[in-house]
């Protein structure tokens, strides 16, 4: 059994302590005989008196009781509650201390994962405005006092925070949200209840074009029953009549995914159109697209320039999605070809070439661990290899493909420093030589940060 008896700190007593650092969460870092404790909405330099929570073997999580001194880059949060359910957590900070501290993570991870300390890091790039800027919100319903209702869960936990306006999305999606948990109050749909397995609405998505205003709305459902379907869905084109989609998603399965497999179209078609970079993109209810659309197109721009394309070279570009890069790139290129897992989403993208009058580039339907693999058996050559993998960065097996095929340039998108890192000094083992790194903030008020790596062959 564990004790916890050799710490330095007891669990629910109180200490005076000052900040020394953040964690990449952005918890502020408190150490007691060399015990640290995490703690939230504290900032490096702040003296505070704390309650410990909770004490593990070798850290601990604390709790402010009162703020002795406050540090210059303390704001006044929107709502307290925008911390402890996980949507705003860093609100308290500066934003020009957020993207510093953007910037010190990457920092950090080149240094201690990619054992690079010598490669100078950018400064993140940042928005001149970072509230409202989501252009999708997937929201839990639950039945609250009653009521059918819509908001946000606690931090590891699915009890519901009741949330009308979440300041970091789209002002309409807000809206929009409201609107139609008014309409499904209206008809008695019952509220999911996890417990018990029992009730049908579930969450609420919705989704906006930034550039054309089209509105999508997801219904994801527990049963494949939505009754009255007809009354329903004209109240809610009434109450919101930019929706040019809606879907019911039923996803029958007691899990902490959001979406099931299975979909009906209530109105309209699956997608919805936004514009990027000057291209016109349908999205279904499924694809991926990036949801803060003017740090996107600031990012497509850089990995435009870090490609710095002639016109006569050809392309790759792994994880695709929609072909949102892809069609960027196909312009400055002589031919790109995608790679995506996600059928649905490689038919969005072939659709969107077609609909952009682009001709230059070919999708394919796979794992991209798999597709390059067997494009480095066949001896094909690329000059650029774009990637854009999730959390989990690249598959040994996809590297190992890359260092085969050895194209003379990179450029790896990355939404998560860590396994960049881990990934780079793979790649710079295998005679990479990373060139520049330049973090985004795709996120503001939160600790995600977007980073692009321009790496090429040493021997180029
Ligand atoms: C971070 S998103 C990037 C999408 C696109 N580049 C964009 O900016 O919109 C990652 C994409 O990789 C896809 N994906 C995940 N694992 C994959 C794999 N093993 N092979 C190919 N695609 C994968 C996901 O479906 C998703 O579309």
């Amino acid at each position: 059994m564990k004790t916890n008896q050799a710490l330095p700190v007891k669990k629910n007593e109180q200490y005076t302590v000052t900040i020394e650092d953040l964690t990449f969460e952005g918890l502020g870092v408190a150490k007691i005989n060399g015990y640290p404790l995490f703690i939230e909405n504290a900032l490096p330099g702040e003296k505070m008196d704390i309650k410990v929570l909770k004490t593990g073997k070798s850290f601990g999580y604390g709790k402010v009781l009162k703020q002795l001194t406050s540090s210059e880059d303390r704001v006044p949060v929107k709502n307290d509650n925008y911390t402890r359910v996980g949507i705003a957590p860093l609100q308290h900070i500066r934003y020009q201390a957020q993207l510093d501290f953007k910037k010190q993570q990457v920092e950090n991870v080149m240094k201690r994962i990619a054992k690079m300390p010598d490669v100078p890091v950018l400064d993140t790039l940042g928005m001149k405005d970072p509230w409202g800027y989501r252009n999708k919100a997937q929201i839990p319903v639950r039945k609250i006092e009653g009521q059918l209702t819509t908001g946000f869960f606690r931090k590891n936990s699915h009890d519901l925070v009741p949330i009308e306006n979440f300041y970091i999305q789209d002002p309409k999606i807000d809206q929009t949200i409201l609107a139609v948990r008014d309409v499904m109050r209206k008809y008695g749909v019952k509220p999911y209840n996890e417990k018990e397995n029992i009730g049908n609405l579930r969450h609420i998505m919705v989704r906006r074009g930034y550039y054309t205003g089209e509105i999508m709305i997801v219904l994801v459902t527990r049963t494949a029953k939505l009754f009255p379907k007809s009354k329903i869905i004209p109240d809610i084109l009434e109450a919101v009549p930019e929706t040019v989609s809606i879907v019911q998603n039923i996803n029958t399965k007691r899990t902490n995914t959001i979406l099931g497999n299975d979909a009906i179209v209530l109105h309209g078609e699956d997608h919805y159109k936004d514009k990027l970079m000057g291209h016109t993109f349908e999205i279904s209810h499924r694809s991926f697209y990036q949801v803060n659309p003017t740090q996107t197109e600031k990012l497509y721009q850089k990995v435009l320039d870090f490609a710095d394309l002639k016109g006569d070279e050809t392309v790759i570009d792994a994880y695709c999605g929609i072909g949102t890069i892809t069609l960027a790139l196909a312009e400055k290129a002589k031919k790109v070809y995608g790679i995506e897992i996600i059928e649905p989403a490689v038919a969005d993208a072939k659709l969107n070439a077609e609909m952009n009058g682009i001709d230059n580039v070919e999708y394919q339907v796979g794992a991209s661990e798999d597709i390059m693999l067997e494009w480095s058996k066949e001896k094909r050559e690329a000059d650029l290899l774009v990637v854009d993998p999730p959390r989990k960065g690249l598959e040994k097996q996809f590297i190992d493909a890359v260092l085969q095929m050895q194209p003379t340039k990179m450029v790896y998108v990355s939404c998560n420093p860590a396994t960049l890192a881990r990934d780079l000094a793979l790649l710079a083992e295998g005679g990479y030589d990373v060139k520049q790194v330049q973090p985004v903030d795709l996120f503001p008020q939160t600790p995600h940060v977007e980073t692009i790596v321009l790496l090429q062959r040493a021997d180029s």
